[in-house]
């Protein structure tokens, strides 16, 4: 059976247990209502406006990807989530728990591994996740630091300087040590950054052998590869907005889209306006139309270009990246504020 997590009432750290009252188990991992975020301005810089009104559910037991460029606003929503920024406005439970009425509950139900790598150079890897568990409380007999090593692959560096370890390396202990108090959810701030495919593949393995065993598992990314092969569900973050929240394979038969690049006769110095198209610059005066496969077709495509009164010298087609989908799913939404005009 698999491992389920339950929440001790007495201390505030999770138990694991093979759980016979799954009645008690929350229905979603994290609930995030109406959430805002406005950064103040200081000096001459002015407020910015991070996270618009995020409504969003992750249900138990799921390996949820959030997806989005650059800027979007998932780190401010995981670190409003773990507690490290301050919303502005809204609800967010994790675990059932308020993290504004409960949230040294709510805390302990969550293991956050940061974007950024932190590494304790005065520990060995061990001693860090000692220290780690005695800040959560858990009591000596329940720690579990030489299993987590181990499953990392960080056994035979147990007692290495951490300032040797490789960026891999302190990324896994980043891991185990967000999960030295079994928490039942999750969180990963972009974990492959800097992570080479081998070590990658090994932390992937590990994050799904843990989510089999009922851990909830969140995880930003850039890369909608990454996502679609790991995670069940995926929302998408645009400009401080979640723009979709569904499962993977229904959300990937909607990513119908295309790009077709095309190269003029002559450079363009101003994007063609296209009805019905997403149009992006390219270098030397080229540009790329994104095009929904289920709508168009490359000769509808190229039919709009000439009649923009541009001539083709040639045309390539390339799948899109994750730009390109957010463009072609917010395309004509001219309601969407600009991020950069805030
Ligand atoms: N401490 C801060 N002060 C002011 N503005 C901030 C701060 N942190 C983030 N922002 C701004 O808030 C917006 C959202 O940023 P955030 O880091 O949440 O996005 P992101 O989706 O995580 O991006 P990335 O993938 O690059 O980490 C951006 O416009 C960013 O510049």
């Amino acid at each position: 059976m698999a491992q389920l997590f339950l929440f001790d009432m007495q201390s505030p750290r999770m138990t694991a247990s093979t759980a016979s009252t799954p009645s008690i188990l929350p229905e979603n991992a994290i609930e995030v209502l109406g959430l805002k975020k406005t950064y103040k301005g200081n000096g001459k810089a002015p407020p910015k406006v991070a996270l618009r009104g995020v409504d969003l559910t992750v249900k138990r037991g799921s390996m949820f990807g959030l997806l989005g460029p650059n800027g979007a606003g998932k780190s401010t929503l995981i670190n409003i989530i773990a507690g490290v920024v301050n919303k502005s406005e809204g609800t967010v439970k994790i675990w059932d728990r308020d993290i504004d009425t409960h949230s040294r509950d709510a805390r302990s139900a969550l293991g956050v591994v940061p974007q950024e790598i932190v590494a304790d150079v005065f520990f060995t890897p061990r001693e860090s996740l000692e220290v780690q568990a005695g800040f959560y409380g858990v009591p000596a007999d329940e720690r579990r630091s030489d299993e987590l090593l181990a499953a990392l692959g960080l056994s035979d560096k147990a007692n290495a300087y951490v300032r040797s370890l490789s960026g891999g390396m302190k990324r896994r202990l980043m891991v185990a040590k967000a999960l030295v108090h079994n928490p039942p959810v999750l969180i990963l701030d972009e974990p492959t950054a800097g992570v080479d495919v081998e070590l990658r593949r090994q932390l992937w393995d590990y994050v799904r052998k843990i989510n089999e065993e009922g851990v909830t598992v969140i995880l930003t990314t850039h890369y909608l590869e990454e996502a679609q092969e790991l995670c069940d569900t995926i929302a998408i973050v645009n400009r401080g907005e979640v723009i979709t929240c569904e499962p993977t394979e229904q959300l990937l038969r909607r990513l119908d889209t295309r790009n077709v690049v095309v190269t003029p006769e002559t450079p363009v110095t101003t994007l063609p306006v296209l009805n019905g198209f997403s149009v992006t610059s390219r270098a030397n005066g080229a540009f790329a139309v994104t095009y929904r496969t289920g709508e168009a077709s490359v000769e509808q495509v190229l039919a709009a270009v000439r009649g923009a009164g541009i001539s083709i010298h040639d045309i390539t087609t390339e799948d899109p990246d994750l730009e390109d989908v957010f463009l072609a799913l917010t395309y004509g939404d001219t309601s969407r504020p600009d991020p950069t005009k805030d």
